[in-house]
C-alpha cells in the first residue's frame, strides 16, 4: 500500500482561522484546527495581521497533521489592505473589506475616472471594499504612517509570505484590489494613487515557495498561491461557469464562474478573477449572519425560532451596506403592527439579508454572460447554510433548488485542492470535482415569495433618503 498523501488547506476569514488536513487521493477530511480573530468594532473594522499569523498556527496544528502535510494553500478574505514597513512588520492594523470609512474615496476614484471607464479596466466599479480605496483613506487620514510603508498586500498575500519568505499573491484575490488588470498591474490608477508599484507582490498561479523555517509546518514543505476566499471556495466547490452559489457568512456573496470578463459599470456585480483562467463576477453584502444573529439576540430568541407572516420589513444595514451601495445606511424596521410577533421580526432580519442578495443573483450571472435558469440549482455554503431558517428563507425567496453540500468549509477545500494539485499535477477544480466535495443535500423549489420579495424592493428606494451621508 503506497504511503498516504496528505496536504492543508487554510481559510484566514473575518471572523476565524480553520485549517484542514485532506487525504489528497480520497478527499477525506483527516484533521480540523481552527482559532478566533478579533475585529474592532466602533468606527472601521480592522484586525491585527500578527494575529492571524498565529491563529494560522493553532490552526494548522489543531489539524493533527502539521508534520505530515506534502504541500498548503490559503484562502483569505478579500480585499483587506495590510502594510508594511521596511522590517516586514505591520505598520498598522489591516483595514478590513467591510470597513466603510473608505466609502469617500471610492466615491472620488468613480467621479475622477468615471464607472465605465474603471469597470473596463479593472472589472469593478470600487465600493469603500476594494483596497484602492482603503490605501487612498490612509494616505489622507493617517499619512505619516502611509509614510512608513514600504509593503501593500492583501491578507492571504500576508499570511503566504510569513509561511515562504515570498512576495506573491494570485490573480483572483489581485481582482478585489481596484488596481489589477488582466494585462498586469494597472500604473496610471496606482500613480494616481499614490501607490508604488514596486511595493506590490507578485502575480503567480499554481507554486508560491517552499516553507520556510519557524512554522508549524515542515520546512521545505509546498506552498500553493493561495487565494481570496470566495475565489477558493469556488475551487473548492469545482463549479462549472453558470452554476450558481450562495454563501452565507460575516460577508453575504452571490457569484459563479463565468468564461467571459464582466465589466459592471453599475458596481453591483464585482468583475473578479477566480484563481485559474476564468472569472468571478460576484455581488457581496455587508451584513449577513451577523446582522441577523444581533437580531436574535436583541429579541432574546434562538436563531431558529423564526413565525410566519405579518408585514415586518427589516433593512438589515447595521454596517452600512454595499450591495445596494448604501455605506452610510443603518438598520432599518418598518411595518410594525400590535400584532406582529417577534418571531416574524426576526424572519423579516432573515428575508431583508436574503433578498439583497438574491435580487443580485441574475445580475452575476448575466454579467458573466449566463442565462439565468431557474432550474439550476443554487449552491447554499458558508456558516449560514448550517441553519434551518436560513435554509427555508433562501428556498422561500429564490423559488430554486438548493443545492447544500455536505462539506462544510469549503474556502479552506478549496485551498487544501490548489495544495493538491501541486502533488499530483492535477487542476485544482479536477482535484474537488474528484473529492465529490459539492455532493450533499438537493432540497426542492418552494413557490417564490414575490409577495415579500416585493415588499422589501418597494421599501428600499423609500426609506434611501436616511441612508445618504449625514
Ligand atoms: N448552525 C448554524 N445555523 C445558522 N447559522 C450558523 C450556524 N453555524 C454558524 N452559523 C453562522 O455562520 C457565521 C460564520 O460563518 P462563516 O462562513 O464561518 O464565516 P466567515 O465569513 O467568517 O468565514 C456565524 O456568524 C453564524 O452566524
Ligand atoms: O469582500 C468580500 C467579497 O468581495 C467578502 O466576501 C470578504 O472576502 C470576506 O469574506 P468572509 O470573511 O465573509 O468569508
Amino acid at each position: 500500500m503506497s504511503p498516504q498523501r496528505v496536504v492543508i488547506g487554510i481559510d484566514s476569514s473575518t471572523q476565524s482561522s480553520k485549517a484542514l488536513a485532506v487525504d489528497v487521493d480520497t478527499g477525506a477530511i483527516l484533521g480540523e484546527g481552527r482559532a478566533a480573530h478579533v475585529v474592532s468594532s466602533g468606527a472601521g473594522r480592522q484586525s491585527d495581521p500578527e494575529q492571524w499569523w498565529q491563529a494560522l498556527c493553532v490552526a494548522v496544528e489543531g489539524t493533527g497533521h502539521a508534520a505530515a502535510a506534502q504541500a498548503v494553500s490559503v484562502g483569505g478574505q478579500q480585499h483587506g489592505l495590510v502594510t508594511l514597513d521596511a522590517d516586514g512588520a505591520p505598520v498598522r492594523p489591516a483595514l478590513l473589506w467591510n470597513d466603510v470609512r473608505s466609502a469617500g474615496q471610492a466615491a472620488s476614484l468613480a467621479a475622477k475616472y468615471g464607472a465605465d471607464e474603471l469597470a473596463r479596466r479593472t472589472g469593478s466599479v470600487p465600493t469603500a471594499a476594494f483596497t484602492i480605496a482603503k490605501w487612498m483613506w490612509l494616505r489622507e487620514h493617517e499619512p505619516a504612517a502611509a509614510a512608513r510603508v514600504a509593503a501593500v498586500r492583501l491578507p492571504h498575500d500576508y499570511l503566504t509570505e510569513r509561511l515562504t519568505g515570498e512576495a506573491v499573491t494570485d490573480r483572483g484575490d489581485a481582482s478585489g484590489t481596484g488596481w489589477w488588470t488582466p494585462e498586469g498591474y494597472d500604473t496610471e490608477l496606482l500613480r494616481g494613487a499614490e501607490l508604488d508599484p514596486a511595493m506590490l507582490p507578485r502575480v503567480v498561479s499554481g507554486l508560491a515557495g517552499t516553507v520556510r523555517a519557524g512554522g508549524p509546518l515542515a520546512e521545505g514543505t509546498k506552498v500553493a498561491s493561495g487565494t481570496g476566499d470566495n475565489m477558493a471556495a469556488a475551487l473548492g466547490l469545482g463549479v462549472r461557469p453558470g452554476t450558481p452559489v450562495l454563501s452565507l457568512g460575516t460577508s453575504g456573496t452571490v457569484y459563479a464562474v463565468s468564461r467571459a470578463r464582466p465589466q459592471d459599470p453599475t458596481g453591483i456585480v464585482a468583475g473578479f478573477a477566480d484563481a485559474l483562467g476564468n472569472w468571478l463576477p460576484l455581488a457581496c453584502t455587508l451584513n449577513c449572519t451577523q446582522a441577523v444573529d444581533k437580531i436574535a439576540e436583541l429579541l432574546g430568541r434562538d436563531r431558529e425560532a423564526v413565525e410566519p407572516g405579518g408585514e415586518a420589513v427589516v433593512l438589515p444595514f447595521l454596517d452600512g451596506e454595499r450591495t445596494p451601495n448604501l455605506p452610510h445606511a443603518a438598520g432599518l424596521l418598518y411595518g410594525l403592527r400590535h400584532d406582529t410577533t417577534a418571531g416574524q421580526l426576526l424572519q423579516a432580519a432573515y428575508d431583508g439579508t436574503a433578498a439583497a442578495l438574491l435580487g443580485a443573483l441574475d445580475d452575476v450571472l448575466r454579467a458573466g454572460g449566463e442565462q439565468p435558469d431557474p432550474d439550476v440549482p443554487l449552491l447554499l455554503i458558508g456558516g449560514g447554510a448550517r441553519g434551518t431558517a436560513w435554509r427555508e428563507t433562501i428556498r422561500r425567496l429564490s423559488g430554486r433548488p438548493v443545492l447544500v453540500p455536505a462539506a462544510a468549509e469549503l474556502v479552506a477545500l478549496g485551498a487544501a485542492a490548489q495544495a493538491a494539485a501541486l502533488v499530483t499535477g492535477e487542476a485544482p477544480d479536477e482535484v474537488s470535482r474528484r473529492w465529490g466535495t459539492a455532493q450533499g443535500e438537493l432540497l426542492d423549489p418552494l413557490p417564490r415569495d414575490v409577495e415579500t420579495v416585493e415588499r422589501i424592493a418597494a421599501t428600499l428606494p423609500r426609506a434611501e433618503p436616511l441612508f445618504t451621508a449625514p
